[in-house]
Formats: C-alpha cells, structure tokens, sequence
C-alpha cells in the first residue's frame, strides 16, 4: 500500500531498502614496512581479503529516516556505497527501490541521490549554479520547476547570495549546503548521506538539520545517515541501525537506544594525591579508566550524589568532570547488552 506523496518500495514488499545477507570483501594491499618493503612492492604486493560487511540485514520503510552508526571502520560507508551502486556486493542482495543498484540503470539513478563527505558534486572552479544547470539537462528537468527549485531549496538553505560564487571562495558550511541542494534537484525519492555535518560550526549544522527533517517531512524523501555525531541522529532519525563489525549490531528506535543507555553519568575525578580507591565500588558505580591521580568512572544518574559523597574520603579532590556517555561509550553497552 501506498500514501499519497510517499514513494513505494517496489517489489521488495514495501521496503525502499532491503539488503539480505549482504557480504563486501575488499582486496587490500600490504606493504612490508621499510625501504626494502617499498622496493619490494613496486614489484610485487601481498595481498589479503577483508570483510567490510559480513552478512549484514537491513530494511528501510517508505518516509523514514534512518540513522547508521558504528565505530570506524564498522561498514557504513560500504552500505551506503553498495545502497547507492558505487559498490557491488560480493555475495548476497540489496534491492533499493526495487533495483538492485550496482547495474546503475537510469530509472534507478534518477530516484536517489549521494551526499559523501569527500566526494563532491559541485565543480570546484565554478558556481554551484553552473553545477546545477548540468544537473538540468543531465536529468532533463523542466526549466520553470527546476528554477522554481533552486530558489526554494536555496531559500530554506540560506545559499541564495552564493549560487554564482565558485565553489572554491565558498566555506565548508555553504559548500555543504550547495551540495545538499544538487542532490536534491531531481527530487528523489532516496537521499543517502555520509557525515553531512562534519566539520560544520553549530549554525551551520542546526541549519543543514533543520533543512532536512523538513525535505523528510515535506517531501516523503527515505533518508538514511550515516553521522558520529548524536545529535544529528536524536534530533532526526526514527530509528538507528548500528554496524558493529560489518554486521547488524541493534536495530531500533533512538528513544529506545536512550533510554537504555542514558542512566549512566561518565565521571573524571581528578586527586592531587594518587587516591586511595576502594576495594568495593560504590551501588551502581564502575570504573572505566585510571591514569595517574584521575580515575574516570561510569554511574548510574540516581548513585552519582551518593558517590561523589563517597570520593571525598579518597583522597583531596582537586577536579571533576560530570557528563553522559559519548556516542562510542553507548554503542559499546548496547553492543555488549548492557
Ligand atoms: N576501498 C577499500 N579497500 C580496502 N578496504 C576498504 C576500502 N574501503 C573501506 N575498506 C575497509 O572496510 C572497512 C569498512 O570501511 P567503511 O569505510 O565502510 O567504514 P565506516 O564505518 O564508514 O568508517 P568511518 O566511520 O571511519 O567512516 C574498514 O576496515 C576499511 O578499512
């Protein structure tokens, strides 16, 4: 079934994306370390097999906004490399709006757009506009809808000043938001996005924030994520997929994935002498990480009064720092099961 405005998922029972037991080995290279191992390997280089992705499922609705996360190296870039066809599976299937991207079919392309972080749509040497009016005819798009499109979508981004400047006198910030506008000329129905707020200064990531769960909202557009930054991804996915090791970690709902993790306060306590620590933490209270006269602990929210009670009789506390766990701390418990 179908709602109005919301893309169907093809034939893949309503899914837009769905990826079964999707395997990726690269080929990498090793080089022995010296200059004999660089003289060798203009000859000759050992080469091993590694598994990006390791029998990793996946399914996307129709309207959602997904969020993928993981560690380095987990497997993200690879899944939204073989979702948008840049990639070919080794072994298994991905079926993007029925297609099965790798065979790069026009009717496929023209459904989806890419935003990766280091590769950009927009050439360097002019502006976004000239970009845009190749977009144009390379799409065949309408001339009245397609200028009726820059200027909304330029207007929501904040970029209409810069759409004649070359990319290259343009900031990170503008260049980012120029780019989100290219990809989304065609309207597609699919937008797969790598970091989209990397490096970005807090106006210019509330903005590019905002502007997509408005392009979700509005438009029905499926999106999918990828973002070290939680923020990002509270803010704006309906569910999170974790990668952990090219498999699926946890797949689930962001206030699920808080609620599970949130209780716990990270805690840097910092003795001017070495503390004497106790043999039996306090209820609710671990440590995570000692390094000189700092211990850094994890507590739950309710013990951390009780135990910042407990750390003065340690020793003379001369620092503390209180916050919540970082993005890579609560993918490791949720991981762990914890
Ligand atoms: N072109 C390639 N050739 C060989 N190995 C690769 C290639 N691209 C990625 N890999 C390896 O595959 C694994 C997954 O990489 P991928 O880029 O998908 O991870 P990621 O989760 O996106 O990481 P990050 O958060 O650092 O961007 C890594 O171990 C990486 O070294």
């Amino acid at each position: 079934m179908s709602t109005k405005g919301v893309p169907t998922g093809g034939s893949d029972g309503g899914g837009v994306i769905v990826a079964q037991q999707l395997i990726k080995d690269y080929r990498r290279s090793r080089q022995r370390p010296g200059l004999l191992g660089a003289l060798r390997g203009l000859v000759s280089r050992d080469v091993e097999e590694h598994r990006a992705l390791d029998r990793l499922d996946l399914r996307v609705e129709p309207g959602e906004f997904v969020g993928l996360l993981g560690r380095n190296g987990a497997g993200k870039t690879t899944t939204i490399k073989l979702c948008c066809g840049l990639l070919r599976p080794s072994a298994g299937e991905v079926r993007v709006l029925g297609h099965q991207p790798w065979r790069r079919e026009f009717a496929f392309l023209r459904r989806i757009a890419v935003v990766l972080g280091n590769k950009a749509m927009l050439w360097w040497d002019v502006s976004p506009m000239d970009s845009y009016l190749v977009h144009r005819a390379m799409y065949d798009l309408d001339h009245d809808d397609f200028a009726r499109r820059v200027a909304g979508l330029a207007e929501l981004l904040d970029v209409t000043t810069v759409l004649d400047v070359p990319v290259r006198q343009l900031s990170l910030g503008q260049r980012m938001k120029c780019e989100l506008l290219a990809a989304l000329l065609h309207r597609p129905e699919v937008l797969f996005l790598d970091e989209p707020t990397i490096g970005l200064d807090v106006v210019s990531t509330a903005a590019v924030r905002e502007f997509l769960a408005e392009v979700n909202r509005r438009d029905r557009t499926t999106i999918v994520l990828t973002s070290h930054d939680m923020d990002d991804v509270e803010q704006l996915c309906d569910r999170v997929l974790l990668v952990d090791d090219g498999r699926l970690g946890y797949d689930g709902t962001v206030a699920d994935l808080v609620a599970r993790t949130s209780p716990d306060k990270e805690l840097r306590l910092t003795f001017r002498h070495p503390p004497q620590l106790p043999a039996v933490w306090p209820r609710g209270t671990r440590m995570v990480g000692r390094e000189g006269t700092s211990v850094e602990l994890r507590a739950e929210r309710d013990a951390v009064p009780a135990l910042l009670g407990a750390a003065a009789g340690w020793g003379e506390l001369v620092d503390l720092d209180v916050g919540d766990a970082d993005l890579d701390q609560v993918m490791r418990d949720v991981l762990a099961g914890r």
